[in-house]
């Protein structure tokens, strides 16, 4: 799927074929030659890094509004799973240019860099949304014209975050877990991780598996509107990563950056083989409603 030269269609409809394997066999797929360079995934891992480093009231000058998806979470604010009590993260999520940035002088070159990574995964996500139509017999552009304003966050919601796991001691509380089971909310989700590890994903017998970092491939998976779509071929795959058990990892900080993709806020989402084991949901009131339920001060 890289940028540059221009795929056969027999290629297209490999990675087509491969993509629809993985998706309905585990809901997640490693991908590689992707046309992102290290260079870009290892600067924007830095300039994260920076940011989370800061003292908390600096950070939390930039802290996400109510009723908005962009700026600064602080630690604890979203419980994805009840039941748990602390979820150790922190994170960053930036729509576009227009998103609650940090000033210069407290998080030099933080916001170029973040804008310098985002566009090419639009340009990626594009290019792979052709491949996910094509994956589930679809016309070429089915996808494509469901997320149209992909860089227009007041149209469509799709949005970059920025995760930070601080090194973990004096856990009392045994609920407490880096981020918990859940299944992201869109369509699909392209996660660039580092190589701390620690992410686990449920297959459909509930186990738990590893998704080992691979150097230089970014983990693709599948969210709840996309398995709407294709009626639970495509699994929306509940993930998690709990506190490592080995000392040296605890001490250890974890950085990921997950891209979300959603459709349009528009777009209405039904399964696309007629059956009614789905609700017809709208995108932009299926992603409020789940806010809600996992933000734990909007
Ligand atoms: O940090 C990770 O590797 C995964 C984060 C995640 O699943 C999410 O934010 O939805
Ligand atoms: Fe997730």
């Amino acid at each position: 799927l890289k940028e540059t030269g221009q795929p056969s269609k027999e290629a297209f409809r490999k990675v087509a074929s491969e993509i629809h394997q993985a998706f309905s066999q585990i809901g997640f797929v490693y991908l590689i030659n992707h046309g992102i360079s290290k260079e870009q995934a290892s600067s924007i891992f830095q300039k994260s890094r920076d940011f989370f480093l800061l003292p908390l009231e600096v950070k939390e000058k930039y802290k996400r509004l109510p009723n908005h998806y962009d700026g600064y979470l602080s630690p604890d604010k979203e419980i994805l799973q009840s039941g748990v009590q602390t979820e150790m993260k922190e994170s960053y999520s930036i729509g576009n240019s227009e998103s609650i940035f940090p000033s210069q002088e407290d998080a030099p070159g933080f916001k170029q860099t973040c804008l310098d990574f985002l566009s090419p995964c639009v340009a990626l996500c594009r290019r792979f949304l052709v491949v996910l139509a094509l994956s589930l017999d679809l016309a070429e552009d089915f996808f494509l014209k469901r997320h149209k304003e992909l860089t227009k966050y007041k149209e469509n919601p799709s949005s970059l975050r920025i995760l930070y796991y601080p090194p973990v001691t004096n856990v009392t509380d045994p609920t407490t877990v880096r981020c918990s089971e859940h299944s992201d909310f869109g369509t699909v989700t392209f996660l660039f991780q580092d190589s701390v590890g620690g992410l686990e994903v449920k297959t459909k017998s509930g186990e738990w598996i590893p998704a080992t970092p691979l150097e230089g491939a970014i983990l693709v998976n599948v969210g709840d509107l996309l398995a709407i779509w294709s009626d639970g071929l495509y699994p929306a795959t509940p993930h998690r990563i709990l506190v490592p058990r080995e000392e040296t990892k605890k001490r250890c900080s974890r950085s990921s950056l997950a891209y979300f993709v959603l459709p349009d806020d528009i777009v209405m989402v039904e399964p696309l083989d007629g059956s009614n084991r789905f609700p017809t949901v709208n995108a932009a009131e299926y992603l409020s409603s789940k806010l809600k339920t996992v933000l734990t001060y909007i």
